[in-house]
């Protein structure tokens, strides 16, 4: 895949719903019934980070969720590439990245969206070919405002902020013109998944789709 290509396919994906549900799971034995509850509140984008053991089973058991559509996140390494395509994830996201991830996916057809976080970055990955771009910690390094003025002289990228994002500030970036949606951990909180609280998980869902 070309780095046309899977800006296209990112495109797409983003454009979903204007939330992409950022998913730490702690147990494959939550996987299934946590995908259904997003989906079922309008969220079928999801993004299982691998940052636990049950990640990658996380994402098998996921992809069979009617209407999902499952990726890997905090993918960092070609191995992580080959890991999460195996696991049957449909498309990558990481918060940088490297030469070397970014031929990982082109070559395995795994479409990514890299992170980038100051206008350098951006622009690096822009000359490669990666006009769709993970604005990553979106938060911390300025918020709405930060991403406003970075994307200002760079109006061919668009991103999907990630980090210190939720309820109350994701309109402030969903109202910018270079956004495509939003990433955020809060609509599926641990204390939630952890008392099997899933319609809790619809609902906020729910009111994610709606913003
Ligand atoms: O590691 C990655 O690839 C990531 O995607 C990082 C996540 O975007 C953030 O950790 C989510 O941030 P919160 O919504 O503030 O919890």
């Amino acid at each position: 895949m070309t780095p046309r290509q899977i800006s296209e396919a990112t495109e797409s994906l983003c454009r979903h719903a204007p939330v992409i549900p950022v998913l730490v799971v702690d147990s494959a034995h939550e996987a299934a019934p946590l995908a259904k509850a997003l989906v079922a509140g309008g969220l079928p984008v999801l993004e299982v980070t691998l940052r636990t053991p049950a990640a990658l089973d996380a994402i098998t058991a996921m992809a069979r969720v009617p209407g999902g559509i499952v990726g890997a996140g905090t993918v960092l390494t070609p191995e992580d590439v080959a890991a999460a395509k195996a696991a049957g994830a449909r498309f990558a996201v990481s918060p940088g990245a490297t030469d070397r991830l970014l031929a990982a996916c082109e070559a395995a057809e795994l479409p990514l969206l890299p992170g980038a976080a100051t206008a350098s970055e951006a622009m690096a990955l822009l000359e490669r070919g990666y006009s769709v771009q993970k604005f990553f910690p979106a938060g911390a390094i300025g918020g709405a405002k930060a991403l406003k003025a970075i994307g200002a002289p760079l109006p061919q990228v668009r991103f999907c902020p990630t980090g210190g994002i939720g309820p109350e500030n994701a309109p402030d970036y969903l109202a910018l013109d270079n956004v495509l949606c939003v990433g955020g951990s809060w609509v599926a909180p641990k204390t939630l998944v952890a008392a099997g609280d899933f319609d809790a998980i619809t609902d906020l869902a729910r009111q994610a789709a709606a913003l």
